[in-house]
């Protein structure tokens, strides 16, 4: 990948450590635009902590995190984060109904928001216009994960982090969710960066993968690659034979 324009997000020798613990080493890597990259690894080797940096949250050590080719230290906050959106787990609802969840992102940029628009976003993610009033914390956990999919998805981000957001869902809004994300990669080309801690899911939807180990980016590439890895506990990983 040479040409910056293929680049959406370029992590060059990044370190993070806080209270004396490195908890990410030596990140290099790229990640292409308008493609989705998922992110696996075991339990807390900084998967999210690279999200946390990506949306200008927290400052690497040293190192340089490029996003649409500009350091993300250079860009004031509110505009990074209008280019890069992130759906949490979570998907945490303010107290109040659909509508006023959704105006959030528009208030905080200081735009106008009305019924069309929110409508709008209800049929980019398949759910009823009905739902418009009602309160969101009494929706599903899929109908929730929706909601903030579509808050996200608000200020028409070039950039989307989504972290884990399948996991506390049963498996039929887990696979609408991962169409309705592969209908917004492939809609807007919307450059997509997936931490999963299923591989069936990382290989269903992910056009490359990052393999993080111990805070370090052990092997990127397609996962036809990383199944052919050297090291054997990638190997091991991928074949979901280790968590
Ligand atoms: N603010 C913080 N203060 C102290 N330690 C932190 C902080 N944030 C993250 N860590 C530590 O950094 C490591 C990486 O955390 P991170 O959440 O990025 O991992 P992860 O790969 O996303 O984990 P998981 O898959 O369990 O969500 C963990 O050991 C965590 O405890």
């Amino acid at each position: 990948m040479s040409k910056i324009e293929q680049v959406a997000i370029r992590f060059e020798h990044v370190n993070y450590s806080i209270d004396g613990k490195n908890i990410l080493h030596d990140i290099t890597g790229d990640v292409p635009t308008g493609k989705i990259t998922t992110i696996v690894g075991p339990s807390g080797t900084g998967k999210s902590t690279l999200f946390r940096l990506i949306n200008g949250l927290i400052s690497p050590n040293s190192g340089k995190i490029f996003v649409l080719g500009k350091n993300t230290e250079e860009y004031d906050p509110v505009s990074l984060r209008k280019i890069v959106a992130l759906a949490p787990q979570s998907a945490p609802m303010m107290d109040g109904t659909v509508f006023s969840n959704l105006r959030l992102p528009f208030e905080l940029h200081g735009k106008t928001f009305d019924e069309t628009e929110a409508n709008r976003l209800l049929q980019l993610v398949n759910l009823d216009k009905s739902l418009l009033f009602h309160d969101a914390n009494r929706l599903s956990g899929g109908e929730r994960q929706k909601v903030s999919i579509a808050r996200t998805l608000a200020n028409r981000p070039q950039i989307l982090l989504l972290d884990e957001i399948t996991s506390s869902l049963d498996p039929v809004s887990q696979q609408e969710i991962e169409q309705l994300i592969l209908s917004v990669n492939k809609t807007y080309k919307t450059t997509i960066l997936w931490i999963t801690h299923q591989m069936d899911q990382a290989i269903r939807v992910g056009d490359f993968t990052w393999m993080m180990m111990d805070g370090k980016l052990a092997e990127s590439g397609k996962i036809s690659e990383l199944q052919m890895s050297d090291n054997i506990r990638i190997q091991q990983f991928v074949k979901g034979e280790s968590k």
